[in-house]
């Protein structure tokens, strides 16, 4: 709906050709966000040849279909056209971020990540929300921060690509750490600790890839840690609640898309790789795969020895 803002047509495909007849009938996203209404200029279509009208593609799959839906998108897409990726993870058999994989599958187009603190419906509903758009060239962020932005959907620009993609992966899987301890009635001390801990490992990891610092404060470090790990509408969060109230990781996601999930122990690999210590998204990685007990990473986060804060 924001894409389409000031635009006659943005033809919006999806893999499902049920639900893109759907969408094209009920004029309305019943799946995923019911109750609000398509912008007139918004196409659904099944087909991909449609993405040849566009100079700008927006990638809003999950992490891990990212691949695939690039891989079948790239024969349709202009030379020059721009790719951003909306997805926030890390590829889990590769271990590579989006912005990587886009261009590994589609090395013609330019690439750039949208990320920051963002509920779907929320933007949806016209409220006010601010985003950070990287691209590797400034002068490109700044043209697709001009086009995609409205007044109500407000679009930083940056060139650190990395630091951006870091925040979103990294504050999905500590979402469900603040979900846990939210669940298990921990209170709200315990949440302020984790998310400051948890802020201190996305900063850590960030950093050792060479993240600004102000990326890292930034709207899509900082601030969707906050909004994420402070939400019951979050999805990772709700993942994270149930867990932390006696449900088991296989029935804990109620049919939802939590991708700090699938991102979780990818997320560790990539920070063991660089030697950084990630504690709580390690916990959150091994409950997830039954390695440990919520009470058990709770014990384990408590008996760290002391350090310094850093
Ligand atoms: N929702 C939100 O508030 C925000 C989400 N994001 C990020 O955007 C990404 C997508 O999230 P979101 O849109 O909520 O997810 P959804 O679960 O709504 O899925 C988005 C679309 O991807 C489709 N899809 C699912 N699997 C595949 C596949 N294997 N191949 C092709 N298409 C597929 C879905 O179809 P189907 O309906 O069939 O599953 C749906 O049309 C995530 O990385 C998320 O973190 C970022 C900011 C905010
Ligand atoms: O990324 C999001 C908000 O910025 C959406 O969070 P969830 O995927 O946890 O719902």
């Amino acid at each position: 709906n924001v894409a389409s803002a000031g635009r006659d047509r943005v033809p919006l495909w999806g893999h499902d050709t049920a639900h893109i007849a759907a969408l094209a009938r009920d004029r309305e996203n019943r799946r995923h966000l019911p109750g609000l209404p398509l912008a007139p200029a918004v196409a659904p279509t099944a087909d991909l040849s449609d993405l040849a009208e566009a100079e700008i593609v927006l990638g809003v799959v999950p992490a891990q279909a990212m691949r695939s839906v690039v891989r079948q998108a790239r024969p349709y897409l202009r030379k020059g056209a721009a790719f951003v990726t909306c997805a926030k993870g890390i590829e889990r058999d590769t271990l590579k971020f989006m912005s990587e994989v886009v261009a590994e599958e589609a090395p013609e187009a330019e690439v750039a990540v949208l990320s920051g603190p963002s509920f779907a419906s929320d933007v949806c509903k016209g409220l006010p929300t601010a985003v950070t758009l990287a691209a590797g060239d400034d002068a490109l962020a700044q043209h697709l921060c001009e086009q995609l932005s409205t007044r109500t959907f407000r679009l930083y620009r940056s060139t650190d690509l990395r630091g951006v993609e870091i925040g979103g992966a990294a504050k999905n899987v500590l979402a469900i750490a603040c979900g846990m301890a939210a669940g298990r009635a921990l209170g709200a001390s315990a949440q302020a600790a984790l998310i400051a801990r948890g802020f201190a490992e996305l900063r850590r990891l960030g950093e050792a890839w060479g993240a600004r610092q102000e990326t890292l404060m930034g709207l899509s470090g900082l601030g969707d840690l906050v909004l994420t790990c402070g939400s019951a509408q979050s999805r990772n969060f709700a993942l994270g609640y149930a867990l932390g109230g006696g449900e088991t990781p296989r029935e804990a996601n109620h049919g939802k898309l939590a991708e700090g999930a699938f991102t979780a122990s990818a997320l560790v690999e990539v920070a063991r790789e660089r030697q950084i210590e990630m504690p709580i998204a390690e916990a959150v990685a091994a409950i997830l795969t039954n390695r440990l007990s919520v009470e058990g990473a709770i014990d384990s986060l408590l008996m760290r020895p002391l350090r310094a804060e850093a």
